[in-house]
């Protein structure tokens, strides 16, 4: 049987910066993933002629733990295009379009509304769960917005961007998890959704990720699954599908917080997991890359919330070998249920409701949600959860650590917080196994 110091289960930037950490510091460690490629929920692939994040896209130098490998691995950022026409559905329904100033004016005042207890609620956004946040955390996103006296056209608009962010209903989503964010960015939501939909990492998400693993000094074994983590007197005993066990001292579990109720744990994981694991994330939604004849104006489009994309972007502008022009749309909806990536006729009237006169040829997306290496998109939290749970789902239990985005302070969600996480767990497996 394989002995080793740690086994950090799981290659995405939590698994990748807390292997890189503890094996650079002289353990023996041994990372496994289930993927046939690294970077878990991030994945730049070739497709509609391009290289596109079927994953996680938007980077920023506000983010202090994906900035600091930035800056280590000497990666740039370009910026996604800038829009010249905005679109937006009018009170009456009808399709809106005009310049983004316009749009702005329109979201202005809902967007403060929404945020603007922020620096009591969360005073510090490295601290999510204190302050007042405690006692509001039990109101939905969608609770607030029902208390703004927006016209209908500006509440569609407002309700629109922030499905965009939370990709859930927002009804289902706590408060705590649009606050969160815009403490982050010291209470400006304009630079909230800068922050979190505007600079790309030249080379992609697997540029960097690629660099990270190059400097893991232990192997990284993929299409490897676990699929039960025993405790035992020396730590833990880890088995994969095929039968294989290796002992660690530590295990660092990465894995998103519904998808972690994939692998048995004995003895069982406290009560904080498993009622997440019952409950399940708000997370729910979906995004899905178009190709478009044609090259047609930089615009942006907002639906409702209810519509299948709420967020419609152009993002890439191409020729194929046939000397074609086309453009690269991505789009954003609330539900992953409300959207068939095999049906183009569905995304197409998806399409049209957000921004008509387009069509679409080709489509290119992962369904996340059923995904079972990762039951979810981007970690938002329900009413409630993130107060009641955060601090908990950071603890240790024995010799099982667990770094994931979804258990970050500052960023989490993103790949910042994923980067904290393993930084986290990684310098708290350091300390325990130190020699004192
Ligand atoms: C569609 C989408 C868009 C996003 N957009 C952005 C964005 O623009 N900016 C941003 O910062 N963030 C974005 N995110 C979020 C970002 O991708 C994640 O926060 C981050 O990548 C999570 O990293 P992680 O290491 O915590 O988890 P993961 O990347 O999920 O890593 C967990 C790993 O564990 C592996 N695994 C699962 N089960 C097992 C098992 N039983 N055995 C072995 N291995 C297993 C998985 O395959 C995976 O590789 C987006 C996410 C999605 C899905």
């Amino acid at each position: 049987m394989q002995s080793v110091d740690v086994v950090v289960i799981g290659a995405g930037f939590a698994g990748l910066v807390a292997a890189r950490e503890l094996g650079q510091a002289g353990l023996n460690v041994l990372t496994l993933e289930a993927r046939d490629r690294i970077g878990g929920r991030t994945w730049t692939d070739h497709r509609l002629g391009h290289d596109l994040e079927i994953g996680a896209n938007w980077v920023h130098w506000v983010q202090p733990h994906i900035w600091a490998e930035m800056t280590r691995y000497q990666r740039g950022i370009v910026r996604s295009p800038q829009s010249e026409e905005m679109y937006w559905r009018g009170s009456d329904g009808s399709q809106r379009c005009g310049t983004l100033a316009e749009f702005m004016a329109l979201i202005d005042e809902g967007q403060q509304q929404l945020i603007d207890d922020v620096r009591t609620a969360i005073p510090r956004g490295s601290a999510p769960t204190e302050g007042e946040i405690r006692q509001l955390d039990r109101l939905s996103v969608q609770d607030r917005f029902d208390t703004l006296n927006l016209s209908q056209e500006a509440r569609d608009a407002n309700e629109s961007v922030w499905v965009g962010h939370l990709n859930a209903p927002l009804h289902q989503v706590g408060i705590s998890s649009a606050l969160r964010w815009v403490a982050a960015t010291g209470g400006h939501w304009q630079l909230m959704h800068e922050a979190s939909a505007t600079y790309r990492i030249v080379d992609g998400m697997g540029g960097l990720t690629t660099l990270i693993a190059a400097d893991v000094p232990g192997e990284i074994r993929l299409n490897t699954t676990v699929t039960s983590v025993t405790q035992t007197e020396t730590g833990a005993l880890v088995e994969t599908t095929d039968g294989e066990q290796i002992q660690a001292r530590k295990v660092v579990n990465t894995l998103p917080v519904n998808a972690s109720a994939g692998i048995h744990f004995t003895p069982e994981l406290p009560d904080v997991w498993l009622r997440q694991h019952a409950e399940t994330v708000a997370s729910q939604g979906t995004k899905v890359w178009m190709r478009v004849e044609g090259h047609i104006p930089r615009f942006s489009g907002y639906a409702t919330q209810h519509d299948p994309f709420s967020v419609l972007k152009a993002e890439f502008y191409c020729t194929d070998a046939e000397g074609k022009d086309y453009t690269i749309l991505v789009g954003f909806g609330g539900d992953h249920s409300r959207v068939d990536l095999e049906d183009l006729a569905s995304i197409q009237d998806a399409v049209d409701r957000v921004r008509p006169g387009l069509t679409i040829t080709e489509v290119a997306a992962h369904d996340w949600m059923t995904d079972p290496l990762a039951l979810t998109t981007w970690m938002t939290h329900r009413p409630g959860q993130l107060t009641r749970d955060l601090t908990e789902l950071q603890q240790p239990q024995g010799a099982v650590h667990f770094a994931t985005t979804d258990n970050a302070n500052l960023w989490g969600g993103f790949i910042d917080g994923a980067i904290e996480s393993g930084l986290r767990e990684s310098h708290r497996v350091l300390e325990e196994l130190r020699p004192h």
